[in-house]
Parts: structure tokens; C-alpha cells; sequence
């Protein structure tokens, strides 16, 4: 079966984004398929461009590089096991905890090399709901003077799965390979020699490879929709050519024509989906573009492609071909570029992450208040979009560690346990144990809430454990209780739809109309049917339980029993402290309480949440 999106939903998201200008060459409405193979076989011959075979799929090459930008290509000669098992040992990878999958974490000192998580990688302002590894060509210390500096490096592999660095680099050798003839196949099709793009051009290519995971599409609160998740935004890829091999039930990825449709490129078993890149348009002077593309997986699966990117030589000046010059009335369309240049603007543009400079001024704005605002006030002058994004963040951080540290310093731990000894003597209200318990409530509640009732709780420490155990699980094991779209009839017969119990993943959840970086199971008291009348009829349900860790119900229900047993007789504590009777709370107002428990797991900080205003 293929996941397709839901025609209603593409439409919508066409209306959306028809009216932006276009540079795509023809409404193409379908992507065509090439079979390479003749050009392959042919591709060192002195006579290539003589040749029949090597011919017809040039003249195909060139139709669908004006056309689209986009083809699909067959007859490769890489062995479709190889191009599976590419994609299962991604997907085992990213199948593991984050804990796991964070140890070749990518950064500035890696190079960008390295695990990112979701949201991490950023296409115009806006975080991708994808996690990925990238990998690049090896750049040595010098190797193209300060240019290279950014992206030096070697890859980071993942230790597990234990054959992942070989394989990858087999299938980088065999794509380069495929890569180089395909581009033989479209320098004669631009009417230049076969070798025109080898040499200065990309005689020494650089090459990209990202490893990407998209995960199932999530619901809205108590929506039967999907949350329209952007697994890529729109953007064309940076160098010559790139192979995409991608998932084959899941059709995800989407092509935009001249008239601003977006076209699906489903997936085709087998075959490459390859379209050209940045420097391909410079190098014909816009006789073929880059075409913008993005992904959007509306399927209740996750989605794993490995894209392979043929680049340049990292210093090639990239201009445009005399022979493309002249069929173009001899003016250059585009500015040249450095295509090492052009991948570090990219590159270094892609992820929002924590720095040590953040790290300096939140230390400073911890001490120096003040200043701070000052030089808050004179970023904001400078009104650089990038800046002030940046100083939204750091407002929210502060924020954050302002709130914590009044608490901390304001909180009261009172010792209630003569309170939780004595709740329910007839004369609590004249113990004198108690009613110290009561003065300190008091002064908690008016000032400061409560913290600290650690003694009391057995499960205290063994609950968090579970927690962080259900947590540590890959993504496809906590979202088997996802929060449910349970369906049922109401009274009055319209369709309605229960989603309140279950998994939430992370940005599911939504505070002010911001997705929170948290992850979650909602618990509920169970609601049974007409229990309350219509006022039930959406918590209605029981509670959905993980099977890992065992024990996780059983543990959990028993801790929500203390808790509730131990909120009573606070709220009991409370009752007397604001001049009532020790069951005051009790009867009409929560003599049968509803409770709430909800295990929220944070991922460890390694970039700045940062959301643009939806444009
Ligand atoms: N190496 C390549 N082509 N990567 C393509 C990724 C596109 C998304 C990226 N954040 C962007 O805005 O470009
Ligand atoms: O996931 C895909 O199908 C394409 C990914 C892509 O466009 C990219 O990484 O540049
Ligand atoms: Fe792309």
C-alpha cells in the first residue's frame, strides 16, 4: 500500500503557495523515468557521442532537465538489495533511543558532520520535522586554505548498527560513480564534450550524503487530522545532481511546476529519483534549474530516504559553458559562485544550535540584568532579522531561569507528616502539631507554592525511572499508545472524535500557540459512558498503558493512589488554612476528585527552539 496525501490536503497547500513567482521551466504535471543503462555502457567510449543508444537518452536527459529539473532513473547498475539495505540500516539506526543516536552529535567542531535531531535543521526559518545524519567528503587541515576551515572533517559513524560505516561508504563509492556518468549523459546534452564537467569543474567532486528520517504524521489535541508537518521545506538542492533513494510505500517528497503546483514524485522500486542542483543551473546559464522541492510525509509510517549529492570540485569557480553562453544570447544569467562558498552559506545557515557565545551571555545577563538590556536594545536597533530571532530566544531563556530562581529561593518545604498522621482525628483543627503544618501551608500558598514532599512517596524516585525507561524507547515502540482518535456516536449523533488519553510526541503538545520541546503520556481518571452526560462525552475512555517497561500500570496506578491519598489530606491542611472546616474541599467540590497525571520527558537542550511566525 502507498501513503498518499490526501488530495484535499496537497490542493489546499497548492492554493497556498500559487501566487509566489516562479523560474520553473514548464508545468510539468508527471516526473519521466530514464533508463540509463545504454550511456553507462558506452561512457568512456572515444565515440560516445556518436553513439545511438547514448543518444535517445541524452535527448531524454535534456527533455527532462528543461522540463522538470526532476527524473527518475532506471537501469543503473546499482543492485536494488544494496539501495534496500541502505535504507533498512538507516532505519535501524534511527530506530534507536535519542540517547543512543545524540552520540555523534553534529556541531560547528564536528565539521557539521553528525546526528541532528528533530527540528534541528532549519529551511527558511522554519524547523524540519526530520532527523538526519550528514556526511561529507573528507576536508584535511588546509586542504583549500581558510576556505575549507568549516567543513573540515571526517565523518562521524554510528557504532550500531556495527556494518553501517561500510556499507555507506560502498554505496557513497557506487553513487559517485553513477553520478559522474549520469553527468557525462547531461554535459552532451548542453552540447559540450562529455568530459565538460569533469577537470576544473568537478574533476575531484565533493559529495553530501544525508541519511533521513521522517516520522508518521501526528494529530492535532483531539483532531482527526494530521498536524501538516513539513519533513523538508521548500528548497533546491546545492550542487550538480542529486540521487534520492527513498522509502517505496510512502509517496512524500513533492516537486513544484512553472505554475506553482506541487507535483508528487512517488517512489518507483528501484529507482533514483535525481534532480539537478545550484551549480548546474549557473554552469548552463539557466538552460536547466533547480528545481524547489520539499517532503511532507502524511502517512502513519515513518519515512527513511538517503540522498546522495554530486557536487563540484569544494574551490571550483563555477560560470557558465561558452557552449550554453551562446545558446543563451551570450549574457551570464546568474552570478558565478564558489561552489565551496555557496555550501558553507548553506551549511552554516541549516541548524540553529547553542554556542559558546550563548553560553557567555546568558551568564552575563544572570549578573549583569542591566546590561543586558542594553545590549538587548541596541541588537534590536540593528533590526538584523537573524539577531533579534536570536535574542527572542536568549528573552525566553532568561525568562525561564528568572521564574526558577525566585522559586527556589521563595519555596517552603513544610513537614506535613503530624498533618498526614492526624487528618481525619475529629479535632485536627485543635492539634498543635497540625496547625503549625497549617501556618506553613498558608505562607507557602500565599507566597511561594510548595515544593519538596519527597518522604512521603514511595514511588517517588521508582516512578521517574519508569518514566525515563518508557522514554528512552525508539519512537515506533512509545507511539504504539498514541494518543488515541478513538471515534464515537454523541447524544446527538455527530461524529465526534476522543483524543485525550496516550503518547504525544514532541511539538504535539501546544503552549500559547507554540509547540513544547516535551513528550508526554496523559493519564485521566476514567470517564465510563453518560457518566457526566454530554460534559463527559469527551474524556470519555479508560487510560492506554505501555507494555514497556512491564510493570509501568501497575507502578503508576499505585502511585497516583498516594498521590491522591496524600493531596487530600494537604488539601485538608489547606481547608483549615484559609479559616474553613478540614473537609471544606471535600463533598461538592472534589469529595471525588479528578486527576490528571502526565509523565513528560525533555529532550537534553542542543539548539535554540526557535519558531518563526508562519508566513
Ligand atoms: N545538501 C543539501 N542539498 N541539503 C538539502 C537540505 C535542504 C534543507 C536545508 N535546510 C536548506 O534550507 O537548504
Ligand atoms: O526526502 C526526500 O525525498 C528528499 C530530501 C531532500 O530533498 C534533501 O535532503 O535535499
Ligand atoms: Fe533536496
Amino acid at each position: 500500500m502507498i501513503w498518499q496525501i490526501p488530495t484535499a490536503y496537497s490542493s489546499e497547500l497548492n492554493r497556498k503557495t500559487q501566487k509566489t513567482g516562479s523560474t520553473m521551466a514548464t508545468d510539468f504535471k508527471f516526473i519521466p523515468v530514464i533508463d540509463v543503462s545504454p550511456l553507462l555502457e558506452k561512457w568512456d567510449h572515444p565515440n560516445i557521442a556518436q553513439d545511438e543508444g547514448v543518444a535517445q537518452v541524452v535527448k531524454q536527459l535534456d527533455q527532462a532537465c528543461r522540463d522538470a529539473g526532476f527524473f527518475y532513473v532506471k537501469g543503473h547498475g546499482i543492485p536494488v538489495s544494496l539501495m534496500k539495505e541502505i535504507k533498512n540500516i538507516a532505519r535501524e539506526y534511527f530506530h534507536q533511543p535519542y540517547e543512543e543516536k545524540i552520540e555523534i552529535k553534529l556541531s560547528a567542531e564536528t565539521g557539521y558532520r553528525g546526528y541532528q535531531r528533530i527540528g534541528e535543521n532549519v529551511t527558511k526559518g522554519k524547523p524540519d520535522i526530520h532527523e538526519a545524519i550528514d556526511c561529507y567528503r573528507e576536508v584535511k587541515h588546509g586542504m583549500y586554505g581558510g576556505l575549507g576551515d568549516v567543513m573540515q572533517g571526517s565523518n562521524i559513524w554510528p557504532t550500531n548498527p556495527p556494518n553501517f560505516k561500510q556499507l555507506m561508504e560502498e554505496y557513497i563509492d557506487r553513487c559517485t560513480d553513477l553520478s559522474r556518468k549520469i553527468m557525462r549523459g547531461i554535459a552532451l546534452a548542453l552540447g559540450g564534450t562529455a568530459d565538460e564537467m569533469e577537470g576544473d569543474i568537478g574533476g575531484d567532486p565533493f559529495w553530501v550524503l544525508r541519511i533521513i528520517g521522517y516520522p508518521a504524521a501526528s494529530i492535532s489535541n483531539g483532531h482527526d487530522k494530521t498536524h501538516d508537518d513539513v519533513g523538508c521545506g521548500a528548497h533546491t538542492d546545492y550542487g550538480l545532481l542529486t540521487l534520492v533513494n527513498q522509502d517505496d510505500d510512502i509517496v512524500a517528497l513533492q516537486v513544484r511546476n512553472k505554475t506553482g503546483q506541487w507535483i508528487s514524485a512517488p517512489p518507483i522500486p528501484g529507482t533514483f529519483v535525481c534532480n539537478i542542483g545550484d551549480m548546474l543551473k549557473i554552469i548552463s546559464n539557466g538552460i536547466y534549474e533547480s528545481t524547489l522541492h520539499r517532503v511532507i510525509n502524511n502517512s502513519p509510517k515513518y519515512r527513511v530516504c538517503v540522498a546522495y549529492f554530486y557536487e563540484p570540485n569544494f574551490d571550483a569557480a563555477v560560470e557558465p559553458l561558452d557552449v550554453c553562453l551562446q545558446k543563451t544570447g551570450g549574457t551570464t544569467k546568474f552570478e558565478g559562485a564558489v561552489y565551496g562558498k555557496h555550501l558553507v552559506s548553506k551549511v552554516t545557515t541549516n541548524f540553529i544550535m547553542t554556542n559558546y557565545l550563548t553560553t557567555l551571555l546568558l551568564t552575563l545577563i544572570s549578573i549583569y540584568p542591566y546590561l543586558f538590556k542594553k545590549i538587548q536594545k541596541s541588537l534590536i536597533y540593528l533590526s538584523i532579522p537573524h539577531v533579534s530571532r536570536y535574542v527572542e530566544c536568549i528573552k525566553r531563556y532568561v525568562f525561564r531561569a528568572q521564574r526558577y530562581v525566585s522559586r527556589y529561593v521563595e519555596c517552603i518545604k513544610p513537614n506535613i507528616s503530624p498533618l498526614l498522621e492526624k487528618w481525619d482525628h475529629p479535632n485536627v483543627a485543635q492539634d498543635e502539631g497540625v496547625a503549625q503544618v497549617v501556618r506553613q501551608l498558608d505562607q507557602a500558598c500565599r507566597h511561594a507554592g510548595l515544593r519538596g514532599m519527597a518522604s512521603q512517596f514511595p514511588l517517588w524516585k521508582r516512578s521517574k525511572v519508569l518514566t525515563r525507561e518508557y522514554f528512552h524507547q525508539p519512537y515506533e515502540e512509545k507511539i504504539k499508545i498514541k494518543l488515541s482518535a478513538a471515534t464515537g456516536y454523541s447524544n446527538t449523533n455527530c461524529l465526534c472524535i476522543f483524543a485525550c488519553r496516550g503518547y504525544q510526541r514532541f511539538r504535539e503538545n501546544i503552549t500559547k500557540g507554540i509547540p513544547d520541546m516535551q513528550e508526554a503520556i496523559d493519564f485521566y481518571r476514567e470517564v465510563k459512558h453518560g457518566m457526566y452526560g454530554d460534559l463527559g462525552e469527551v474524556m470519555q475512555g479508560s487510560n492506554t498503558w505501555p507494555s514497556n517497561p512491564s510493570k509501568f500500570k501497575e507502578l503508576m496506578e499505585h502511585y497516583i493512589d498516594l498521590c491522591t491519598d496524600v493531596s487530600r489530606k494537604r488539601m485538608r491542611g489547606i481547608g483549615l488554612a484559609l479559616g474553613g472546616s478540614a473537609n471544606e474541599m471535600e463533598g461538592e467540590i472534589a469529595g471525588d476528585p479528578f486527576w490528571v497525571l502526565r509523565t513528560i520527558g525533555y529532550p537534553a537542550s542542543s539548539i535554540l527552539d526557535e519558531y518563526d511566525k508562519a508566513d
